[in-house]
């Protein structure tokens, strides 16, 4: 396939993806179909207007890759990182200030970079080639931008990089996002084989995702026991049997109650559940 094509195929599953996660239902703290969870200020139009005012970002994330894919990764990542703050402010135009997506132009701008490397070097889409080269593109990202940059500007990530020593999204995507190669991306395989919806095994996949990443959302918001508190919830429903029981659904309907009046929105795990289904639809459409 040529530049352009490869182009509009990953920035249009990253939509897409954006698109899904933000409708699959019901997603405890979290906006979705039936309410805004912990948020007052977005709703589900808001992700809408913001997923649609991306498109633009993750072709360029594409097109920058396959324009250099001979820099060097960290000479790459400067690249991208520029046109990621650029896309910073083209989200906050289309949702009038409100931060609705600002780790995932990060995580699936990543990807989209990742994808067209892997599809450049290797013409392998497979999640594991795709998540090696997000690493790839992201090493030492954790020591370049909070190690070095102790008193950069101050936001929620740094805060808690200081205080806890926990990398959050930096840690995540320069291991190579192994929540996704290990966990969220093979399980949601296996729930699809199932036969279960896509709608109802993202449920199953974004309770997975919570058990295994550090959400620095959930800490930002609950402390380390907010964080704690969701993946002991998200395991409750998991061990009910996720959206394929009766059990499970009133769990995850509890869960949404319990993180709303505890103000608990796990953000940065819908962005790995989008990243999650983003690789569903470049490898399926
Ligand atoms: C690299 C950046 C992400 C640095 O941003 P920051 O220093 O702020 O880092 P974090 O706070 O650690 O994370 C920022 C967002 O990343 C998501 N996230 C958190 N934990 C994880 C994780 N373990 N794995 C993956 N992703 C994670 C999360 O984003 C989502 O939640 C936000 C919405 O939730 P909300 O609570 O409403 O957020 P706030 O508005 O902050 O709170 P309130 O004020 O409402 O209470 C939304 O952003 C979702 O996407 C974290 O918020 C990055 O920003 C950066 O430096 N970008 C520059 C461009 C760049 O590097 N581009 C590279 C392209 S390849
Ligand atoms: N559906 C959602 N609700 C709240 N924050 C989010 N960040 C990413 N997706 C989200």
């Amino acid at each position: 396939m040529i530049n352009t094509e490869i182009c509009t195929k990953i920035s249009k599953a990253a939509v897409k993806a954006l698109l899904y996660e933000v409708n699959v239902s019901p997603k405890p703290g979290l906006v979705d179909r039936f309410n805004t969870g912990a948020h007052k200020d977005m709703d589900i139009f808001t992700f809408i207007e913001s997923a649609l005012a991306l498109e633009g970002y993750f072709y360029d994330c594409c097109r920058i890759t396959l324009e250099n894919h001979e820099l060097d990764f960290p000479d790459l990542f400067r690249l991208l990182k520029k046109r990621g703050i650029a896309a910073d402010g083209e989200m906050f135009r289309a949702t009038s200030g409100v931060n609705t997506h600002k780790g995932a132009i990060f995580s699936l701008g990543l990807m989209s970079s990742a994808a067209a490397m892997a599809h450049v070097n290797d013409s392998d889409f497979s999640y594991v080639n795709i998540c090696k080269y997000a690493g790839l593109l992201s090493e030492s990202l954790v020591k370049r931008d909070l190690d070095e940059k102790k008193a950069a500007e101050m936001t929620h990530g740094r805060e808690i990089y200081n205080r806890y020593h926990i990398s959050g999204i930096r840690g995540e995507a320069e291991a190579g996002f192994p929540t996704i190669r290990d966990h969220s991306y093979p399980f949601l395989l296996n729930l699809l084989k199932d036969g279960m919806t896509l709608n109802d095994a993202s449920v199953n996949v974004l309770m997975k995702i919570i058990m295994n990443t550090d959400d620095t959302n959930l800490i930002s918001r609950g402390g380390l026991d907010g964080l704690e508190f969701a993946k002991f919830s998200a395991g409750n429903v998991l061990r009910a049997g996720g959206m394929s029981t009766e059990e499970g659904i009133k769990e995850v309907q509890e869960m949404d109650r319990t993180f709303i009046k505890r103000n608990l929105s796990p953000g940065g795990s819908a962005d790995l559940l989008a990243v999650t289904l983003m690789i569903h639809f470049i490898n399926n459409g």
